[in-house]
């Protein structure tokens, strides 16, 4: 049976990041992607130039919307900018008895444009991470959330232990910004931590020499919820999707002035060297 996920974010005019992300990870691993957005932001690979909340009762109208008609196999969620749009989506993931969340905890774009109020952090952390399968934030997220620097592997390894006691089932914190100390650099590995309160297991790959990471977290978190979509169990889910962000960054696309984003249909789309 075809199966279908749910993406609640914000949308990337410049389809590297947000909605259009993971609606290309949605369909580039054969599932049917629906979405409610929940801000527009005028946005291109240089940075974001703009952002306009969508207003609260249009979120929850588009959540009823949705989930009315369609039966849903998982929800990814990534930028959701106010603690209003928070408490509904929260009200909506529990009216519609939601299963399969997956929550990238999105704070800033890499340009550093904020895409979550300063003041929206104790909401997200009370109301919306306890109704999550997996968190999967990158390391700035999760020193903003435990509120101290998260920087290194140790660091990661005692972070994702501290970040389950918040309510949700398991943490997969993402080590795409990991440097090596002693070496001033980024690692040569591209690690990732995850903790379910009782295993704790490295997901890594070899990262790969490039600028273009663009969208790289919502590809990943979408792939998380694609697999899990289809029954997989959370570990199998989780490195499935390990294997499809390598993939989509080893052939990622030189689009625009900054860094370009993930190629989610490498077969067809070959703009990798131009
Ligand atoms: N250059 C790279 N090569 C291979 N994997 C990478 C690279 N950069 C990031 N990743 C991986 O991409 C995923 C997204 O991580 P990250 O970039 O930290 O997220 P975010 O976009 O939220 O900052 C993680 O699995 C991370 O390990
Ligand atoms: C609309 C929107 N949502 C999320 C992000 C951040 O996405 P991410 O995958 O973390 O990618 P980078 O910002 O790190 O490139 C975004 N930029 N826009």
């Amino acid at each position: 049976m075809l199966k279908k996920a749910l993406t609640i974010a914000g949308s990337d005019s410049g389809g590297g990041a947000g909605i259009q992300a993971d609606l290309k990870t949605f369909s580039a691993l054969g599932v049917y992607g629906l979405s409610v957005i929940t801000s527009i932001t005028a946005q291109n690979t240089t940075g974001v130039i703009a952002v306009e909340d969508i207003s609260p009762t249009m979120v929850a109208k588009q959540i009823d919307a949705v989930f009315s008609d369609i039966q849903i196999d998982a929800v990814k969620i990534g930028m959701v900018s106010n603690r209003e749009i928070i408490k509904v989506i929260v009200e909506g993931l529990r009216k519609w008895d939601v299963k399969n969340i997956v929550l990238d905890p999105v704070m800033m774009s890499e340009s550093g444009s904020r895409l979550l109020d300063v003041e929206a952090r104790s909401t997200l952390i009370k109301e919306l991470i306890p109704l999550a399968d997996i968190i999967t934030p990158n390391l700035f997220e999760a020193s903003i959330l435990l509120e101290r620097d998260v920087i290194t592997l140790k660091d990661m390894e005692n972070a994702v232990k501290e970040l389950t006691k918040m309510g949700c089932s398991s943490v997969l914190l993402k080590g795409g910004h990991l440097t090596d100390r002693t070496l001033a650099k980024l690692t040569t590995k591209a690690i990732d931590v995850y903790y379910d309160g009782q295993s704790l297991l490295r997901y890594q790959a070899d990262r790969v020499k490039t600028r273009n990471i663009h969208g790289t977290g919502c590809t990943y978190s979408s792939a998380i919820a694609a697999y899990l979509a289809f029954g997989f169990k959370m570990d199998r889910s989780i490195a499935r999707a390990k294997d499809y962000i390598t993939g989509a960054i080893q052939n990622s696309l030189n689009i625009g002035d900054g860094p370009g984003p993930t190629n989610h249909f490498y077969n067809l789309w070959k703009e990798k060297g131009e």
